[in-house]
């Protein structure tokens, strides 16, 4: 169950503040081992990494073993496991949606062979400073990209397929269509793009639900290297230029690093379900199952199940006792404390204060 503001409730545990770890969630009640504590259906956006885009399907996550799926749907880049899935997944895209993910697989095929590899070298992450002005320095191209794609907004209108409003009063210029063009030179992350319109798409979808994720643990350095940062900000421009006119007025800087300031210290992993997880397929955001805290010997397990988080109780809990899950993997959670609290801030930013990490031997 949610709360109006997104909150999980729940008759075996509440969400409290707490003095150093932000909120938690904490048994009302004692809870057996195994007992399902809560579900989390409520996926806003995900990336499924390119190199699994025919092997892992798009709407429950299935994989078999590396297989490619029997359904692909060439136009949007995505396979499924079954024509069921594909139905659902093409009903909650939206016609929008397909018009977007079918501009953004054209733009990915026609750029194939250029190398966006990131290099994950340990350098320091862009800080707050190097975040605003690399927004800012984009932002006077972006303004001449909205004012070229104006020009399509006067010719849809004139043709009368849609009824959209417009800036009549704006002259579309040279200088405004080169702005556009060169913004689809820039160099392309396929798995940053879609970040971008997975949660653009959300956003455009569930108007309703944008609170939900705004109330989530912010990060305020969510790019992990100057590379990330960059492709983000050129994201940005190539949207701008090639998204359906009605998802124009979302692609906004203020919502594209709201989607990564709330993803960077919220998101699960979309693992394989054998092997540990050892395939990793990408990545998504479930805002009711954020408000669980890490312990480095948690009393949760969590558990996916297509789109949905199972969260089971992994040990018998107490009433009043903290209910963690794990941010770590299989591998990761046998690490020693040093190795631990060092991934843990690497990877999530925070200094683990779980008991396991607290007690020092
Ligand atoms: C998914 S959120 C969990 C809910 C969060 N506490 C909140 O208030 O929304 C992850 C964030 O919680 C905090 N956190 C989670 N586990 C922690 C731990 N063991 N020690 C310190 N901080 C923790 C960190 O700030 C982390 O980035």
């Amino acid at each position: 169950m949610l709360s109006l503001d997104g909150v999980p409730t729940s008759s075996l545990f509440q969400v409290c503040n707490t003095p150093h770890s932000g909120r938690a969630a904490f048994a009302t009640r004692s809870i057996p081992a195994n007992t399902v504590i809560f579900r989390s259906d409520d996926l806003t956006l995900s990336v499924l990494l390119r190199e699994y885009r025919r092997e892992v399907c798009a709407q429950c996550f299935m994989y078999e073993h590396g297989r490619d799926l029997k359904i692909r749907d060439q136009a949007v880049g995505f396979a499924f496991c079954s024509e069921q899935c594909q139905v659902k997944w093409q009903a909650d895209t939206g016609d929008v949606g397909i018009q977007a993910w079918t501009a953004v697989e054209k733009l990915v095929k026609l750029r194939s062979k250029e190398d966006s590899e990131m290099v994950d070298a340990d350098l320091p992450r862009p800080s707050r400073k190097d975040i605003t002005n690399a927004w800012n320095s984009v932002e006077a191209q972006a303004n001449l990209i909205r004012i070229a794609r104006q020009e399509f907004r006067v010719r849809v209108h004139l043709n009368g397929a849609a009824e959209v409003h417009t800036n009549g009063d704006v002259q579309v210029t040279k200088q405004h269509r080169k702005a556009l063009q060169k913004a689809l030179l820039n160099l392309i992350n396929p798995d940053i793009m879609s970040f971008c319109v997975s949660g653009l798409l959300w956003i455009f979808n569930k108007p309703e639900e944008r609170e939900r994720v705004i109330r989530l643990a912010a990060d305020p350095t969510p790019y992990h290297s100057v590379d990330d940062l960059r492709f983000f900000t050129t994201s940005y421009l190539h949207l701008l230029a090639i998204m359906p006119l009605p998802l124009l007025s979302l692609v906004t800087t203020e919502n594209i690093f709201t989607l990564s300031s709330r993803d960077s210290h919220n998101s699960f992993g979309i693992r394989s379900l054998e092997d540990e997880g050892s395939e990793f397929f990408g990545y998504g955001c479930w805002p009711a199952a954020s408000y669980f805290n890490h312990s480095c010997s948690p009393n949760v397990e969590k558990l996916r199940v297509g789109r949905t988080w199972e969260f089971r109780a992994g040990k018998d809990i107490e009433e009043g006792e903290e209910v963690c899950i794990t941010y770590l993997s299989g591998e990761e959670r046998k690490l020693s404390r040093g190795k631990r609290m060092g991934t843990l801030r690497k990877n999530w930013g925070f200094e683990c204060q779980c008991e396991r990490c607290e007690v020092v031997l």
